[in-house]
């Protein structure tokens, strides 16, 4: 896939909230803190006018970003959960936002779980993952900063990291941001979920796209 075209869409802080436009998702699920916003950055290669915001104090208020790419489909940002600082008040109404959206009769064609490579999957990681197995939401899981792991390392945390969330290590996707590993092979399993709805089908290198652009994005309330 080439990235064309990126523009922020709308934020959905309800879980019956309008969506903002009539095209197939694809969602971003992983605790605060994963690496989310710098994989979506890097996956889009908006390097200069970033799309997913880094704020200041995670968990603050939870909703779902939209960003409609290249008119042909929705990339999904769904708040980082398992922010230590969260109250249970808050934790329960992320719960309910992405729970209660992904029951939602959407076009939601896979969700894309990230998990810190370096770290165990956690109790939650698992709980998602579950989740989405009940509804039937074709998942890929990602382990992020696979730079930070030493070629020695990375078998041996891949290998845990698929023991405890019950998969084979070949079906965990390494990424890294720093490097942009795993960028091409992560675009291609979109291509693969949103079949040929994603975008027509073209060949050529995707390196001009980080052309001046001001995506804009969500309001300031609403990044996580
Ligand atoms: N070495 C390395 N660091 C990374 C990578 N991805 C993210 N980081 C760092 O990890 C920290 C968190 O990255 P973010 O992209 O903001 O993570 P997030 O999941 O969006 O975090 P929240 O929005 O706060 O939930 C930042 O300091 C990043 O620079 C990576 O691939 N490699
Ligand atoms: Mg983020």
């Amino acid at each position: 896939m080439k990235i064309r075209t990126v523009e922020y869409a709308g934020t959905v802080a309800q879980a019956n909230g309008p969506v903002p436009g009539d095209l197939p998702q694809v969602a971003f699920s992983g605790r605060s803190n994963v690496g989310k916003s710098s994989l979506i950055n890097t996956l889009l290669r908006r390097t200069r006018s970033k799309v997913a915001r880094v704020s200041a104090t995670p968990g603050k208020t939870q909703a779902l970003n939209f960003y409609r790419v290249n008119d042909h489909f929705f990339l999904l940002d769904l708040p980082g959960f398992g922010y230590a600082k969260v109250p249970k008040t808050m934790r329960d109404q992320w719960k309910g936002l992405i729970e209660g959206y992904m029951r939602r009769p959407v076009d939601l064609r896979g969700v894309v779980h990230l998990v810190d490579s370096r770290r165990n999957p956690s109790d939650q990681d698992l709980q998602m993952l579950d989740f989405l197995a009940q509804l039937g939401t074709p998942t890929l899981v990602v382990l992020t900063k696979v730079d930070k792991l030493k070629r020695s390392e990375r078998k041996k945390a891949f290998a845990k990291a698929a023991d405890r969330l019950g998969v084979d290590p070949e079906q965990l996707l390494p990424f890294s941001s720093k490097t942009g590993e795993g960028r091409e092979v992560l675009l291609a399993a979109l291509d693969e979920l949103l079949g040929s709805d994603g975008h027509p089908v073209e060949d050529g290198d995707d390196t001009v796209d980080d052309v001046d652009l001001d995506v804009g994005g969500p309001p300031e309330e609403y990044t996580a």
